[in-house]
């Protein structure tokens, strides 16, 4: 067998170098005659963990081409002859104690590759434990002079990749071993990403964004990466930890986010750890800032603490990059605020040429997210102060393969359950026989749930209750005209109980409103089984994902089954997971609820079998999120309004990520507006938080937009094409349009009459009122309930219209800039309607022209009622020919029957009401 004979070595030769070197340009190294493509790269790594050349041929001649063998050989060689390799000797010795542990252990391993549990994770994590693999600072250091010592201890722990049931191949668990900047990477730098993807993730190339991302931080720039959930955005900070050899800190809002990330990493061998509270080795911090892993994953209030050990990094090691995840978390104006995101400017403040004077540039930061608005990504370059210069990498938020939906439901019923899930239930239970095991514990855990919220807010769920109840007996599916009127009561009813029914600790109480940072129950992510590799073009989805790609073929494949996949229902409180899970569980299918407040061990359970494919349906509060990237989730529902479009769109991308098609269901009670959850805010932030809260609203009151465009427009993208093709708006169409002129006409009269009587017109109520006088005022400001009585008395026309149609006009109104709020309090939709110089304007040329518009979702909720007009207007008209009159009466009388069923005791409480008020009414005018 001849010597081989290296033609050209790279100057850093040392093992990823060296088998880079060798994937990328092929003719700079000569094979070994004789010699296989396994002795080259046994040699590779060998020569990468510092061995002698000669030895290392001497070992592979003796032993073959099996790492371990040749590295036994070589340490007993070594043994031997009673020398140690001369050069970085201590560093050598730490090497090979930990190889010689490596060797053995990687042999005692094979075969029993599974993937840990949590438990099993954690409890690894605690003990102490000799390495297997060889983390390298030392070596590094000693070769690139990088200051070596930072790791005494030869056994290096890692919470990851100690434990033997974590698969990691020899191979794959050699870190790289080199050091470099950025510049000394090349401009071959894409190649070698490709070939570091290829052996570590199994993709073949980056994606545009990834690429641009990449770019920047080459370049030393700071950078903003805007990418869609599921899009890959966890790799941009990943690469540059393999391409420098350089450590990349990680902050990331949770712990379960980075306990899964690390676990992932580990698979690919790659070193990771995670920092903060929920990490219970406690030297894993102290390992971290000498330089033993990869990639640090950190809370934000953990890295405030460590900027001396990190600056203390970045001189022995090096620091590539901090990267800031889920960077949405900085802004105030986002969905998932967290305060200490917002001090983060300390990477900048410390870790810049100006501080350390050791660097060559500042330590770039990339921040990535998928859900952040023009506002807030101003907020996060301004918070974290990046760069001038700052790239901001942007992909589209279009994500071509869901279909989003929005559908009115009461939401709160086993009625609506019923109706609203009967397709999901056959879809899960035809033709099969399934056994839940989660049955009977939803039954315990509801029990358990029933009797604590009994005792703590007792009266309040009743009312709710009785309330809710209520409204669902009168008429399921269509709203009654009389329903402005339950409006009213339930607004009254909740006005009365408003302090308790809306406080913060009711509401803590049954309503997730954060992800926790140390939930280590949303911990699991995908790390139940999922397939390293994962491409469109090879999960099956191909053709799906071609015809995606060509607008006239999308129209065709929602025609198409979807297949069953698994099922995520979000829902407000974690009263309606159990009770949701319940009911789909009686109904066969394998539905388990999911809210922060059930067992742990619980949780874990549903974790598992949701990753496992056991469950067909979770149902969950927020709890249930970040981190989640199964591929095959075919539905998500949201089931009553989410608090945010960020929040919405984080959610429903968790579904589709195998890019096949997927449906997101927004199932909301159009009939009511949907309220801000309240927890701590400040006022700004209250302000913002109902800004948000009524976007929403209104993505769902829409019925002539597409759903796609409008929330990539919602993210300030310019939607590339006219619509998607997939959503109910681009499927079944636009409602027909209506020419409301008349009761635009009237509406803005009446309005603009009160404040003509008052001579008020240009009354500020901005002005610097004491605020018991200003609260008196606004009490007596008529709000829009007052204006459609007016009209309702006024006009036989719209006597019997609903409140609700007109609040669904005034939204238009006040949306096309005709009148606008007139106090200073935040809502989800006006309440107190001033008119606008405009909205006299308009009312000035007497309408000349028609008012064509679509009729939004409440107001066609409201006429579905067998009202065959298309406008009030019209419906006037017809009260005037007897024949529709009786035909209507007797459809209104038929109606009353119907409700008669069980009797509605509210009723004469809301006529007195409405007769308080107008007494009232008459007797301040
Ligand atoms: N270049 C690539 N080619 C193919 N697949 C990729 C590529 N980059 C990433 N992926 C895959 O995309 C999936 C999603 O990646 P990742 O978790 O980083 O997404 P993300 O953008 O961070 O999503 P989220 O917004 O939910 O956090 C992963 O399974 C990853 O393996
Ligand atoms: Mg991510």
């Amino acid at each position: 067998m001849g010597i081989p004979s290296i033609l050209y070595l790279p100057n850093f030769g040392i093992v990823e170098g060296f088998l880079h070197y060798c994937c990328f340009e092929d003719n700079s190294i000569c094979t070994m005659e004789g010699y296989t493509v396994a002795s080259d790269h046994a040699i590779a790594e060998l020569v990468g963990m510092g061995f002698e050349f000669s030895d290392i041929t001497e070992a592979v001649k003796a032993v073959g081409p099996s790492l371990d063998d040749a590295v036994e050989f070589i340490l007993n060689s070594s043994r031997r002859t009673n020398s140690v390799a001369s050069s970085s000797s201590a560093c050598l010795n730490v090497s090979n104690k930990a190889l010689g542990k490596r060797a053995t252990s990687s042999t005692e391993s094979f075969g029993k590759m599974r993937q840990q549990s949590i438990t099993e994770h954690l409890m690894s994590a605690s003990r102490p434990k000799r390495s297997k693999a060889t983390i390298e600072p030392q070596a590094s250091a000693s070769k690139t002079n990088i200051l070596p010592g930072h790791v005494e201890e030869p056994e290096v722990s890692h919470p990851s990749i100690m434990d033997p049931s974590v698969n990691i191949s020899p191979e794959t668990s050699i870190l790289p071993s080199y050091c470099k900047d950025q510049e000394e990477i090349g401009p071959y730098w894409e190649q070698k990403v490709n070939n570091l993807l290829c052996k570590h993730f199994g993709f073949s190339s980056l994606k545009n964004f990834q690429k641009e991302a990449l770019g920047a931080w080459l370049s030393h720039q700071d950078c903003l990466v805007l990418a869609a959930t599921g899009s890959g955005k966890s790799l941009c900070f990943q690469i540059p930890a393999l391409l420098t050899g350089k450590v990349v800190v990680v902050v990331s809002p949770l712990i379960s986010l980075m306990h899964d990330q690390c676990l992932k990493l580990a698979k690919h061998g790659i070193s990771a750890c995670f920092l903060g509270s929920g990490q219970i080795d406690k030297s894993v911090e102290q390992k971290a800032m000498s330089g033993v892993y990869n990639i640090i994953y950190v809370c934000p209030e953990t890295i405030l603490r460590l900027i001396k050990p990190l600056q203390g990094l970045a001189e022995s090691r090096g620091i590539a990059l901090f990267a800031i995840d889920e960077v949405h978390c900085v802004s105030k104006w986002g969905h998932d605020f967290r305060p200490d995101y917002r001090r983060l400017c300390v990477l900048r403040e410390n870790f810049g040429r100006d501080n350390l004077k050791f660097l060559k540039f500042d330590i770039p930061l990339m921040a990535l997210t998928a859900t952040a608005t023009v506002r807030v990504r101003e907020d996060i370059l301004k918070s974290l102060c990046m760069l001038k210069g700052t790239k901001i990498v942007i992909t589209s938020f279009f994500r071509p393969n869901l279909c989003f939906s929005v559908k009115h439901s009461r939401t709160s019923s086993l009625s609506s359950y019923d109706k609203d899930f009967r397709e999901l239930i056959e879809m899960y239970t035809t033709g099969k026989k399934s056994a839940n095991k989660y049955n009977l514990t939803l039954q315990d855990l509801e029990h358990s749930t029933e009797n604590s919220s009994s005792t703590s807010n007792g009266s309040m769920t009743e009312v709710d209750g009785t309330c809710k109840n209520e409204v669902n007996d009168i008429n399921d599916d269509v709203l009654s005209e009389n329903d402005d009127e339950v409006g009213l009561q339930f607004e009254n009813s909740l006005n009365s109980l408003n302090e308790k029914k809306l406080s913060v600790q009711y509401l803590e109480d049954e309503c997730d409103l954060f992800h926790e940072a140390d939930d280590l129950d949303v911990s699991c992510g995908e790390f139940y089984g999922q397939p390293p590799v994962r491409h469109f073009d090879n999960c099956g989805s191909a053709e799906t994902h071609n015809l995606l790609n060509k607008p006239k073929e999308r129209s065709t494949l929602k025609q198409g089954h979807l297949g069953e996949g698994t099922t995520i229902i979000y829902v407000p409180t974690r009263k309606e997971t159990l009770s949701i899970a319940k009911f789909l569980s009686s109904s066969g299918v394998k539905a388990a609820a999911y809210n922060a407040k059930l067992p742990k061990s619980y949780l874990k359970q549903v974790h598992k079998d949701f990753h496992e494919d056991a469950l067909q349906v979770v149902v969950a509060t927020i709890a249930f999120g970040m981190g989640i990237d199964k591929l095959n989730v075919r539905r998500i529902i949201h089931y009553g309004w989410p608090q945010s479009l960020e929040a919405y769109y984080q959610e429903a991308g968790r579904a589709g990520r195998d890019g096949k098609l997927a449906d997101c269901v927004l199932y909301a009670n159009m009939s009511r507006m949907p309220t801000l959850l309240p927890s701590q805010r400040s006022e700004e932030q209250t302000k913002q938080s109902y800004k948000m809260l009524s976007d929403c609203f209104r993505y769902g009151m829409r019925t002539s937009s597409c759903r796609a465009k409008m929330l990539v427009e919602y993210f300030g993208e310019e939607f590339a094409q006219e619509n998607c093709l997939l959503c109910d708006v681009c499927v079944n169409g636009p409602p027909e349009m209506q020419n409301l002129k008349a009761e635009v006409t009237i509406l803005l009269q009446i309005i603009a009459a009160h404040y003509g009587q008052r001579g008020s017109m240009d009354v500020s109520y901005d002005d610097d009122v004491i605020p018991a006088f200003k609260h008196r005022r606004f009490t007596e400001m008529p709000n829009l309930r007052t204006f459609v009585s007016r009209i309702r008395e006024q006009d036989h026309t719209f006597a019997a219209s609903d409140f609700i149609w007109w609040r669904g006009l005034a939204r238009m109104l006040e949306d096309r800039g005709f009148i606008r709020e007139g106090d200073e309090m935040n809502r989800v939709q006006i309440k107190f309607p001033e008119p606008t110089d405009s909205g006299l304007q308009l009312l000035k040329s007497e309408l000349e022209q028609p008012f064509y518009v679509y009729p939004e979702a409440d107001m066609l909720l409201s006429m579905r009622s067998s009202k065959s007009y298309s406008s009030f207007a019209e419906w006037g008209k017809g009260w005037a020919d007897p024949e529709i009159r009786r035909q209507r009466l007797e459809g209104k009388q038929t109606r009353r029957n119907r409700k008669k069923r069980k009797p509605r005791i509210r009723q004469s409480n809301l006529t007195t009401v409405r007769r308080r008020l107008a007494a009232k009414l008459s007797k301040k005018s």
